[in-house]
């Protein structure tokens, strides 16, 4: 059985950081809340949301520094000893993910409260959690609810915005890889989850250079694409529907390189270079990318060709199970070069 699961409230809108508390009491979330924010986010939306909400709740809250088991061991040993009802993530993706696994973990509710528009897990089912040295998918739940305050969102740096594109775009090989996946190793693939999930990276496309813009209209625009691609991964049952090949690439580079970009920045500039593997039109993507100001190499990425070409060449070897077009054995540094040379990566 296949038990899907779908938030019951989402609020897009301006001023959003006192609605918490009424979405709570509608949804009867219980008294004892636990707000969990990075030491940025704190600053940026956390402290105004935990005022407003402790007129109505006891609130205990929490600085989460990464998206790792030891940080969600950490939550729920809290959410153990006050007896917590339900959670609060206010952050980007890392702090949100550690939310959802607590929450699933603890089998208490949660509330996203993304601070960015940099990422597709603010309504997904699945968390990414840094357990040993790589990430591992997990499947989790979604959040009951969202609040996506716009003027939050609309403060961080235009990159983030950036990356959110980068994410949706992913979604064009992620697919192609999930069909190949379901081709050669008959795994489950959902046609209606694939569908929604392309239509996420479409928009983006057509919309790049309303986004590009940076203003509320462009924040919009990419929450609620970022939103029905995370739909999209919470109907499939997995992130299949939005991460292949590009996201082990950017998964593999949080891994081995000095200073990583942002996931979403990184899976944007897989996307070409899997795309180009794909036989898909490369081009196009890496316009978009542009178009947007995203990164499509390395130098804008900041991080050293080496650190690209090694992580082209371990991908493959991050999720073995995820099957993708990098096959078993993955690429060698010779193909891995001439990909990332061809599309103008390295
Ligand atoms: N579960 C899923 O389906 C998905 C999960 N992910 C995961 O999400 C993570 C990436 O999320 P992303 O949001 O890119 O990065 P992070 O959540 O790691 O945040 C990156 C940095 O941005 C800061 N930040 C957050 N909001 C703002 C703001 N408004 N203004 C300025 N700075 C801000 C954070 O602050 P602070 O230090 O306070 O946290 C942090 O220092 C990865 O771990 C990725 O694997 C991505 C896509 C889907
Ligand atoms: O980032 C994701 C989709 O954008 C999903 O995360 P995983 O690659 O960790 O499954
Ligand atoms: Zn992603």
């Amino acid at each position: 059985m296949h038990l899907m699961e779908l938030p019951r409230e989402v609020l897009l809108g301006e001023d959003l950081k006192d609605k918490v508390s009424q979405v709570a009491r509608r949804l009867k979330l219980g008294e004892n809340a636990l707000i969990l924010y990075g030491p940025k986010t704190k600053e940026i939306a956390g402290k105004d949301v935990e005022k407003h909400l402790k007129n109505s709740f006891n609130v205990r809250n929490m600085v989460i520094k990464e998206a790792s088991m030891r940080e969600v061991q950490k939550t729920l040993e809290l959410i153990e000893n006050e007896n917590i009802n339900w959670l609060l993530g206010v952050g980007g993706g890392s702090i949100i993910d550690v939310a959802k696994l607590a929450s699933f973990k603890a089998d208490i509710p949660f509330i996203s409260f993304p601070t960015t528009a940099s990422h597709d897990g603010i309504a997904s089912a699945n968390a990414s959690i840094k357990d040993l040295n790589a990430k591992t998918s997990i499947k989790a739940r979604p959040p009951v609810a969202i609040i996506a305050d716009v003027n939050v969102i609309k403060t961080a740096p235009y990159r983030y915005l950036a990356a959110g594109v980068g994410d949706m775009i992913s979604n064009l090989t992620a697919v192609k890889d999930w069909e190949l996946a379901h081709k050669i190793k008959g795994e489950y693939f959902s046609e209606y989850a694939a569908s929604l999930s392309l239509m996420s990276a479409k928009m983006v496309i057509k919309n790049a250079n309303i986004i590009r813009l940076g203003n509320e209209e462009s924040v919009r625009k990419v929450i609620k694409g970022l939103i029905s691609s995370g739909v999209a991964m919470s109907i499939a049952g997995s992130s299949r529907p939005a991460s292949g090949a590009e996201h082990l690439f950017s998964h593999a580079l949080d891994a081995i390189a000095p200073k990583p970009a942002l996931h979403g920045e990184q899976c944007g500039v897989g996307t070409i270079i899997m795309a180009y593997l794909h036989g898909l039109k490369w081009q196009k993507i890496r316009e978009t990318l542009k178009r947007v100001g995203a990164p499509t190499n390395a130098y804008e990425l900041g991080i050293d060709p080496e650190f690209i070409i090694e992580a082209l060449t371990i991908a493959h070897t991050i999720r073995p199970e995820r099957y993708t077009i990098l096959g078993k054995d993955g690429l060698t540094k010779e193909a891995a070069e001439k990909a990332a040379k061809v599309t103008g990566v390295i």
